[in-house]
């Protein structure tokens, strides 16, 4: 194509690390959207594009053209598309990754949008007479439903008859009372009819109900400001959240439940279903298959789910009638992703929410430093939930001295009692440490070799069940022989202690009990978190031990004793969050323990039981400990005061990696910059990671503007660094994993 005969041209991000976007030619006839996928050509292959901008004066003379459109309409909406533009640069990562990581998998693959399947009655089916069906009350429920709604969704269909519900669709088209009708989405007029109702289990308590007031007085404000509602553990938050979506849904708009766990999906969605049992609600996460995603993504952007529930990536839902967002246990670091695009979901949704103008709450018994920060420039409102409801009352929290004390596989002697008297109370307990595995040291007692992961060089943790020592940094395994890899002895023996060996310690004393361990290993099945929450949740007597999965969000009634089994090693990190993280996930776990009518007990076990913070904590609780760290992150212009990004290089070759951040280094400091302040380059305390070597570069500046500005050099000196033997350099914004 020349330029006498000037065709269109489009602008186009693909999903590669690349900070620029590439230009094609498009037939006049076509008529692309930015938000519409094409295929294009790049070198040899053929790959899936996304279109940003049309009508391009492009500067090449000659352009490829565009293979194929994919897409009539956008996916990718003009609002979301803004979205995805501003965090691009915000995060300064490459658009095209941004916007690809918005879709779902399949759509990222370059398939077609699929077509919105709707179940209607045939001629047969509407004339059935009333009671034919009656053997199959199913049968029946489907068939007045499609009659009664006028054709109705597969959302629609698995809200009214469960997980089941294809089974009896397949029994209702056999008899050909229902036929499946394919409609293209785009095509998709809004939901016809809507029902709506809730059934709150209770009624609020007084405090709850101001809560909802203050709320809604707030959501009404012309200029509208994020809400954070502190509410101690099981002040019943989760009840308040129902209430305030109560009307949006009425106002036939939808809500976005953003929540950090997998694991709480099941009862979080119980409790919405029971309360909204005519709303149409699906979760959004990564346990489930790519088809399933797709389908809750459509019936999202077309407006035919009410209320999505989804871990951190649901955060860019596409809603057709955007009503209200909500992030509940918003302090929680998984909100943070950690690979590829290194985003914060929290600021994300709030960045969303203002960008639509709808109101956005944020959740916690522990909130983060920065939403208390913000609470205190004012940018947030804030409100509190100081009690239980009923006559249940938050758990004092003792701390237990063990450097006296037996221990058994970590447990004190003390701790065990009381495990044994509140069993024979008939109730829960549970137990709470934050490593997995058996034992994080498998050493030979003869020479003293212990097992190290060639590749991180670090130690790695052994796993009885699996046979295995395990790197938890990489992944790497190996199986674990009977005899020293160095010196053929047979004496290997452990060091510390994972919940394996709690749960094998626990199984021998109280043989009688079940022992349910729920850690990323014991759930990793599909369905095993549901199956022992289901086993806790009967109410029988039970020990739980668990890893931070445990830790939030969830409402065992009959649990009473928690026991914290080690947190002295983050008393001592290096990592200025860990203060803030330790404090969360002890009252975090402490709250679930005297949800019900028992009063429950707390003990936390330390070998320093001088400790400022542990007494602080205990003594002047969350909020009062919260704002001593924040004074302190003060002194020395620690987020959220000042702000900071990090840039990491890494390569399997040593001497390459400290090559390139040398010379970034050298460079950087030649701007002389008076307002960043540059900490390195220096090697990553995890020095070496999946056979990588690893260095950083910490910047950090009082205003976030400063940074940016730097962070735009970065980018463009880091640009021209010539890369050899594969080094990979990322940039992190508002880092939280310093490791
Ligand atoms: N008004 C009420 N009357 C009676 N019971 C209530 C009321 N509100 C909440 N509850 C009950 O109190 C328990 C705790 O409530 P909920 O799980 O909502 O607390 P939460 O604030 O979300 O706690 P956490 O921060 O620990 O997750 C639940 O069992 C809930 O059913
Ligand atoms: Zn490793």
């Amino acid at each position: 194509m020349s330029k006498e005969h000037p065709t269109k041209a489009v602008r186009v991000a693909i999903q590669r690390p690349l900070y620029k976007l590439l230009d094609y030619a498009c037939d006049v006839d076509i008529q692309p959207k930015p938000g519409c996928r094409v295929k294009v050509s790049l070198g040899n292959s053929v790959i899936t594009g996304i279109i940003v901008e049309t009508d391009v004066e492009s500067e090449f003379a000659t352009l490829k053209p565009i293979i194929e459109l994919i897409d009539e309409s956008p996916v990718i909406d003009e609002k979301l598309m803004g979205l995805l533009h501003w965090s691009s640069s915000y995060y300064f990562h490459p658009l095209g990754e941004v916007l690809f990581h918005a879709l779902p998998v399949d759509l990222r693959k370059g398939k077609s949008v699929p077509k919105v399947e709707i179940w209607n009655a045939t001629s047969a089916g509407l004339e059935l007479p009333k009671d034919e069906l009656k053997r199959a009350p199913k049968q029946q429920a489907m068939l007045d439903y499609v009659i009664q709604k006028d054709g109705a969704d597969a959302n629609n269909l698995k809200q009214l008859l469960g997980d089941n519900w294809r089974n009896t669709s397949r029994e209702l088209i056999k008899k050909e009372l229902i036929a499946i009708e394919e409609i293209d989405p785009q095509k998709l007029t809004a939901p016809a009819t809507h029902v709506f109702s809730v059934n709150p289990p209770h009624q609020l308590t007084e405090e709850q109900q101001q809560c909802l007031t203050d709320i809604d007085a707030h959501f009404n404000e012309p200029k509208l400001r994020p809400i954070l509602l502190h509410g101690i553990t099981g002040s019943g938050k989760t009840e308040v959240y129902l209430s305030v979506i109560a009307p949006i849904l009425k106002a036939k708009k939808q809500v976005l439940v953003l929540i950090p766990e997998i694991g709480l999906t099941p009862q979080l969605l119980s409790r919405f279903r029971q309360y909204f049992p005519d709303s149409n609600i699906d979760c959004l996460h990564s346990g489930l298959a790519d088809g399933e995603r797709t389908r809750v993504w459509l019936g999202a952007k077309t407006g035919s789910i009410d209320i999505v529930i989804g871990t951190r990536s649901a955060v860019f839902t596409p809603l057709l009638n955007p009503g209200m967002i909500l992030i509940d246990e918003e302090h929680d670091a998984s909100f943070k992703q950690q690979e590829g695009f290194l985003y914060q979901g929290r600021d994300m949704a709030i960045k969303r929410a203002h960008d639509l103008g709808i109101p956005i709450l944020l959740g916690s018994a522990t909130p983060s430093l920065e939403s208390l920060y913000n609470v205190e420039k004012e940018r947030y409102h804030y409100l509190r939930l100081n009690n239980r409801p009923g006559a249940s009352n938050p758990p004092d929290i003792a701390l237990q001295d063990i450097r006296t004390l037996p221990l058994d596989a970590g447990i004190s002697s003390l701790m065990m009692t009381d495990i044994r008297q509140h069993l024979d109370n008939n109730n829960q307990v549970m137990l709470f440490l934050n490593r997995r595995g058996f034992a994080p040291v498998l050493m030979c007692q003869d020479c003293g070799w212990h097992a190290v992961c060639s590749h991180c060089d670090m130690g790695m943790t052994y796993h009885a069940s699996m046979g295995k020592v395990i790197c938890h940094h990489c992944g790497y395994e190996e199986r674990v022989k009977s005899t020293c890899p160095d010196c053929n002895s047979t004496k290997l023996t452990t060091q510390g202690q994972g919940t394996e060996r709690i749960e094998e310690v626990l199984n021998t004393h109280f043989p009688e009990t079940p022992v349910i361990r729920i850690d990323r290993d014991s759930t990793s099945r599909k369905g095993s978190l549901e199956e022992k929450l289901e086993l806790v949740n009967s109410g029988e007597p039970v020990i739980l031990i668990g890893t931070q999965m445990l830790t939030k969000g969830h409402d065992f009634p009959k649990l009473t004793l928690v026991g914290i089994l080690d947190v002295d090693q983050a008393l001592f990190s290096m990592d200025y969050r860990a203060h803030e993280r330790l404090a969360q996930q002890v009252l975090q776990v402490a709250g679930r323990a005297g949800r019900g009518a028992a009063k429950g007990k707390v003990i936390l076990q330390t070998s320093q039981p001088q400790h400022p913070m542990l007494l602080s904590l205990l003594s002047q609780g969350y909020a009062n400990t919260a704002q001593q760290i924040l004074n302190e992150r003060k002194l020395w212009n620690y987020p959220p005061l000042g702000c900071q990004a990090l840039v990491r290089v890494n390569a399997l070759d040593l001497q390459l990696a400290h090559n390139f951040i040398s010379t970034l280094g050298a460079d950087l400091a030649a701007i002389n910059s008076e307002k960043v302040m540059l900490l390195g380059p220096m090697p990553s305390p995890l020095a070496r990671r999946a056979k990588r070597y690893r260095f950083q570069l910490l910047i950090s500046a009082e205003k976030r503007g400063d940074l940016h500005g730097f962070l735009h050099s970065v980018l463009s000196i880091i640009s021209k660094i010539r890369k050899t033997g594969g080094v990979r350099w990322v940039i992190d914004v508002d880092p939280v994993d310093f490791l």
